[in-house]
């Protein structure tokens, strides 16, 4: 299982996109392309980025009828991205077509992953919002066995959750966990967050980051210090 930091590219031009990235040099991290920058730019966003070398993590949460999110899957297959992420509140017959709409792709397929319950969604939001009248863990864990059960390969959830998700669905079940924040970093609208190194000691998979490095005032060093305290923890 790979582990690695995604930083979520939340910008809305290819320009300051690229602009950003550039500061990187010659390493190339993961990234995700979320709805601003895919809604402006498109698909060729992610062609781009594909040639320059990044792995992509298309952020789209597709929650929609069955037919809808198997045809758009369809389409995704064909981009070549690493990972591609749905609304696990679609149902599992959601779920199971956009697993049929990737299957279209020959060869290697894109991690297909659902988002449990929102890292900006807490305890009384849930409830008093929502209308779900449990504990934020076992609506997480409902979803994600229902992720499981339709063939998903993980889900997105909060830190605090990937312990368990590992313990019901499998070590092999990834975990995609926004909702990071280092112990100086303001919370902004998450509110299930970890550090980088408290992330790393549950045993989450992937670390979502965006604005603790596109907003810092040196993004490759608040990387770099991402990825130092998330790898240098074993499980
Ligand atoms: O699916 C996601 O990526 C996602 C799910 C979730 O529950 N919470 C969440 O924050 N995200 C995304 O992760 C990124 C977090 O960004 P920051 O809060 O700036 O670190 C954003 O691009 C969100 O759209």
């Amino acid at each position: 299982m790979s582990k690695d930091v995604i930083i979520a590219c939340d910008f809305a031009s290819k320009k300051d996109t690229l602009t950003f990235l550039d500061r990187f040099g010659q390493v190339r991290p993961f990234v995700k392309i979320g709805m601003e920058l895919f809604y402006s730019e498109g698909p060729d966003i992610v062609r781009e980025l594909k040639q320059r070398g990044h792995q992509i993590f298309l952020d789209l949460k597709l929650h929609d009828i069955p037919n809808t999110v198997e045809k758009t899957c369809r389409v995704l297959a064909n981009l070549d991205v690493d990972m591609v992420n749905v609304h696990a509140a679609g149902t599992i017959a959601m779920m199971q077509a956009a697993r049929r709409g990737l299957s279209v792709k020959q060869g290697k397929q894109p991690l297909l992953i659902a988002v449990t319950q929102l890292t900006s969604t807490d305890q009384a939001a849930l409830e008093n919002e929502l209308d779900i009248h449990r504990d934020m863990q076992d609506v997480v864990m409902h979803y994600a066995q229902n992720a499981k059960a339709a063939g998903l390969d993980g889900v997105v959830c909060s830190p605090w959750e990937a312990d368990q998700v590992h313990q019901a669905c499998g070590a092999d079940f990834v975990t995609v966990t926004p909702g990071i924040r280092f112990a100086s970093s303001q919370k902004d609208d998450q509110k299930r967050i970890m550090t980088p190194g408290q992330a790393a000691r549950v045993g989450c998979d992937y670390i979502v980051v965006g604005r603790p490095i596109t907003q810092a005032q040196d993004p490759v060093a608040a990387y770099q210090e991402c990825v130092r305290e998330f790898t240098k923890e074993t499980r």
